[in-house]
């Protein structure tokens, strides 16, 4: 089985073209759902935070508050690391029990929005970055995500530039073209990797 890490920045089309491959009959994983499962009450990752940090995370329900938790995990030194330290084991851990239900699969594909930023390549055979130029994908998110152009740029300043993953990327789907280019594109783009 190789398994492909799908990544790029907020907006560049990931989701899309996860969507894409899914449809076309190959197995998708997605490592922002791991990490949602864990953080729900009950749960590995939030009984592991909830021994670390008590309630500070929570809401008056108990849930995971995610505005808190971000505030803990941006604005106070140390905690970011922490928190990495706590959930990347358990999102890893669940991954591969997911990966190993897929073993008789040829290709598998993880979406892993922050696959640089944390530092996972290892884990994949392979990363696909999903990218799109600056312009459009500040049109996309102001149009789709009904978020203003300034906030837009402001979070996407937050991520890794998408010219550095652009870099790192064992391969670029780009997707500057309606969602049939983008279709083709990743035919291409399946052609070259079944054959490696
Ligand atoms: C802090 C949390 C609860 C915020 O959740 P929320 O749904 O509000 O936002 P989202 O997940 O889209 O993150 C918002 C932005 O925060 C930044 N961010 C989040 N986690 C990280 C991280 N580990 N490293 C760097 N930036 C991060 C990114 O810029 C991201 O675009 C959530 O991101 C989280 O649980 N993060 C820790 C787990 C993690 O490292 N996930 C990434 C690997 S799967
Ligand atoms: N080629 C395209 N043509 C038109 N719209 C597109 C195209 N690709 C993506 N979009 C739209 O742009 C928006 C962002 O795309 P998508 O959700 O796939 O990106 P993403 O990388 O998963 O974003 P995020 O990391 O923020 O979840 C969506 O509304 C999507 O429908």
């Amino acid at each position: 089985m190789k398994k492909i890490g799908i990544t790029g920045v907020m907006g560049a089309g990931k989701s899309s073209v996860i969507e894409m491959l899914k449809n076309a009959g190959y197995h998708v994983l997605d490592c922002d759902r791991i990490n949602d499962e864990l953080l729900m009450k009950g749960h590995a990752g939030y009984q592991a935070l909830i021994a670390e940090f008590k309630d500070t995370i929570c809401d008056a329900q108990g849930d995971v508050d995610r505005m808190k938790m971000s505030v803990l995990m941006f604005q106070e030194a140390g905690n970011k690391e922490k928190i990495e330290a706590i959930l990347h084991p358990l999102i890893q851990a669940r991954l591969q029990q997911e990966l190993e239900q897929l073993q008789q699969e040829t290709l598998v594909f993880v979406e892993v929005p922050l696959l640089y930023e944390v530092g996972w390549e290892s884990c994949f055979d392979e990363v696909w970055v999903v990218a799109a130029d600056e312009e459009l994908l500040l049109k996309r998110l102001q149009q789709h995500r009904h978020v203003a152009k300034a906030e837009a740029k402001a979070r996407l300043r937050k991520q890794l530039p998408q010219a550095v993953k652009v870099e790192k990327a064992d391969r670029v789907l780009w997707n500057n073209g309606d969602k049939e280019e983008l279709q083709s594109n990743i035919y291409a783009i399946l052609k070259e990797a079944e054959g490696f």
